[in-house]
C-alpha cells in the first residue's frame, strides 16, 4: 500500500482517484510545522502540497520513503528542488490547470485598480456616497506591458486585445512569429517602461527576475502607470514600488502576491490608498483547484506505479510522442548500464553512449538517465534512480558522453555502452537492441557479437579458445549444483582470446567463481545479476 500525505488544503474532488485507488492510501493533516512534518514524513510515499508547505531539504532528508512530491499548482519555489533531485525525489506540478484562473484574476485586478472598485466599495459600506475621488481609466487604447510571455501571459495579452489595448509583450523566449501570432509588440523590458500604461508581470521568481523592476525601472518609467504582480512577490521590488507610487510616478499597483506571506501586519502596502491586495487568490477557483489537483494526483498514482508521468519539474521535459517512443527501451536500458558497470572491475571516468538506427531521430536523454542509473546502481544500489544518476554522474566526476548515429549497424537500433576506466583508459563494451518479436538482446560484449536474452544470472567467463574449456566449466558447475540454461561462446580467431556466457538458474556462490578462475586456460569469471 502507497500512503499519500495532503499537507495543504486541496481539492476533494481532485483527489477523489487517489482516494479510490486500491493501493493507495490518503492522509490529509494540513498546517504541519517543518518539525510536525519531519516526525511523520517518513510513512509516506508522497506528499501532495499546494503552496503553504515548505517543502525544506529537513523534511526530504526524513521522509525515507518520499518517492514524489506533487505541487497542485506551478510555482515549486515552496519545495527544495536541489534537496529533492539529490534525494531522486521527483517533484511534479500542474503547470496547466490554473492558467486561465489567474490570467481572469489579473484581469479582475487590473480592472479594480482602473476604477478604484475596492476603495469605492470600502467607502459606500461605510455609508459615504463619494462619485468624486474615484475616478478611473478605461482600458480601451491603453498600452499593456506583459512581462513573461508563458502560459498566463499569452492568455492575458489574449484578453487585452478585446479591450483594445495595444500590447507591447517581454519573454527571452518570445519569438518575432510567436508575437505576430499573438498579435503583440515584441519588446524590451526598457521599451515597456517607458511606454507601458498597465504593466503586469508574468515571470517565476528567479535571480533573474528578482527585483527586476526596482528604483532604476522606477526613475525611467512613463509617469501614471498602474502595475499589477500575480505572478510572484518579489518580481518588482515592494519598497521601491511604494516609493514610486508617493513620488507620483505610479498611478496605482494591484498585487496577489508578496515577498514574504502573508505579509507583516505594517506592511506599507496594506492600506495604503493606490495599492490594493488579494491575499494570494490567484489560482482559487473552484474549476482551477479542481483541474491542478486531478492532473497531480493522475501522475502522482503513475509514479508510485512505476509508469510513464509527466510534469516532472527536475526532469527534462519530452514530448509525450518522443516518451512513447522510448518506453520500450528503458529496461533494455538499464540492463546494459548494470551489465557493463559489473564486468568493469577498474574505477570508471567516462560514460559513451551511443544511439544508433530509430533512436537517432529522437532525444533520448531520458533513456540515457535508465543507463546511468543501470551503471551507478552497482555501487550505489538504491540511492540512484533516474532522478538523480545525471546529478549523482556528475557529483562524482563521471564524464557521460552522448552521440547519435543513423548508421543502422545492422540493427533497426543499436545502444552501445562503453565504460571507459582510469586503468591505462581500458574500455569495457556492452551493446543492446529491442528486437521485433524477441525483446531485448544483448548483442555484443567487448569486441565479440553475441546474442543474449538478459536474465537474472549469468556468468561472463574470459578464456583461452582451446579444446575441453567449455566441459570443465560445464563440469565444475554440475559439481556445485549450479545449473546451466544457455550457453554462448564467442572468439574473433580461432585459438584466441573467447568469452562464455552462461545462463544459470540460481546466484552462483563466489567460491564457485574462485573454483572456475583456478582452471586452466580461464582468465576471469564473474557473475552479473539483472533485476
Ligand atoms: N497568483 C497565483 O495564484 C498564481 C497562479 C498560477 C501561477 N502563478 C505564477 O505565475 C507565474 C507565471 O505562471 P505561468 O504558468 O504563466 O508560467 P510559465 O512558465 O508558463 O511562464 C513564465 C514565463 O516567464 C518567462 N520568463 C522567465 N524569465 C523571464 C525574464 N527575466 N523576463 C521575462 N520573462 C521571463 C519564461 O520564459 C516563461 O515564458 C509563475 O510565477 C507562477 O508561479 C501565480
Ligand atoms: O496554490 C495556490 O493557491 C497558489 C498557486 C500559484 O501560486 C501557482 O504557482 O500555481
Amino acid at each position: 500500500m502507497y500512503k499519500v500525505l495532503v499537507s495543504d488544503p486541496i481539492s476533494d474532488l481532485g483527489i477523489q482517484q487517489l482516494v479510490d485507488a486500491n493501493d493507495v492510501v490518503v492522509e490529509k493533516n494540513t498546517g504541519l510545522s517543518e518539525d510536525e512534518l519531519v516526525a511523520i514524513i517518513g510513512d509516506y510515499d508522497a506528499l501532495l502540497v499546494r503552496s503553504q508547505t515548505r517543502v525544506t531539504d529537513r523534511i526530504m532528508t526524513a521522509g525515507t520513503n518520499l518517492k514524489v512530491i506533487g505541487r497542485a499548482g506551478v510555482g515549486v519555489d515552496n519545495i527544495d528542488l536541489e534537496a529533492a533531485t539529490q534525494r531522486g525525489i521527483i517533484v511534479i506540478n500542474a503547470p496547466d490547470g490554473n492558467t486561465i484562473t489567474t490570467c481572469e484574476h489579473t484581469f479582475a485586478m487590473m480592472m479594480a485598480l482602473a476604477r478604484h472598485i475596492p476603495q469605492a466599495y470600502a467607502k459606500t459600506i461605510q455609508g459615504t456616497w463619494d462619485r468624486k475621488t474615484f475616478l478611473g481609466v478605461e482600458l480601451r487604447n491603453k498600452t499593456l506591458g506583459v512581462l513573461g510571455m508563458g502560459r498566463i501571459g499569452s492568455e492575458v495579452a489574449k484578453r487585452a486585445k478585446a479591450f483594445g489595448m495595444d500590447i507591447l509583450a517581454y519573454d527571452p523566449f518570445l519569438t518575432q512569429e510567436r508575437a505576430d501570432k499573438l498579435q503583440v509588440k515584441l519588446a524590451s523590458v526598457d521599451d515597456i517602461i517607458r511606454n507601458a500604461d498597465f504593466m503586469t508581470v508574468h515571470t517565476p521568481l528567479t535571480p533573474e527576475t528578482r527585483h527586476m523592476i526596482s528604483r532604476a525601472q522606477f526613475e525611467v518609467m512613463k509617469k501614471g502607470m498602474r502595475i499589477i504582480n500575480c505572478a510572484r512577490g518579489g518580481v518588482v521590488d515592494e519598497m521601491a514600488l511604494v516609493e514610486a507610487i508617493d513620488e507620483g510616478i505610479v498611478a496605482g499597483a494591484a498585487f496577489d502576491v508578496f515577498e514574504s506571506e502573508p505579509p507583516a501586519q505594517d506592511h506599507p502596502f496594506l492600506n495604503h490608498p493606490s495599492i490594493i491586495v488579494t491575499p494570494h487568490l490567484g489560482a482559487s477557483t473552484v474549476e482551477a483547484q479542481e483541474n491542478v489537483a486531478i492532473d497531480v494526483s493522475e501522475q502522482v498514482l503513475h509514479i508510485l506505479r512505476n509508469e510513464p508521468f509527466k510534469n516532472a519539474v527536475n526532469m527534462p521535459a519530452v514530448a509525450p510522442t518522443v516518451m512513447n517512443k522510448l518506453q520500450p527501451y528503458f529496461k533494455l536500458g538499464e540492463t546494459l548500464g548494470s551489465f557493463a558497470a559489473q564486468i568493469t572491475q577498474n574505477a570508471v571516468q567516462e560514460i559513451r553512449i551511443d544511439y544508433a538506427g530509430d533512436l537517432s531521430e529522437v532525444d533520448t536523454s531520458p533513456l540515457t538517465r535508465y543507463i546511468v542509473k543501470g551503471i551507478l546502481a552497482r555501487h550505489l544500489g538504491g540511492e540512484a534512480n533516474i532522478v538523480n544518476s545525471m546529478h549523482l554522474a556528475k557529483t562524482r566526476d563521471l564524464n557521460v558522453v552522448v552521440s547519435q548515429t543513423s548508421a543502422t549497424k545492422g540493427f533497426t537500433n543499436l545502444i552501445t555502452v562503453t565504460l571507459v576506466t582510469t586503468q591505462d583508459a581500458e574500455e569495457r563494451r556492452v551493446a543492446g537492441t529491442l528486437l521485433a518479436g524477441y525483446g531485448e538482446r544483448i548483442v555484443r560484449l567487448d569486441k565479440f557479437p553475441v546474442d543474449i536474452a538478459p536474465e537474472s544470472h549469468q556468468i561472463l567467463i574470459s578464456h583461452n579458445d582451446k579444446p575441453g574449456i567449455i566441459g570443465r566449466v560445464g563440469t565444475l558447475l554440475g559439481q556445485n549444483d549450479v545449473n546451466i540454461a544457455s550457453m554462448q561462446v564467442g572468439r574473433k580467431i580461432i585459438g584466441g582470446a573467447a568469452i562464455m556466457i552462461l545462463t544459470v538458474d540460481k546466484a552462483v556462490p563466489k567460491d564457485v567463481l574462485v573454483q572456475l578462475t583456478a582452471l586452466p586456460e580461464l582468465n576471469t569469471a564473474v557473475e552479473i545479476v539483472l533485476e
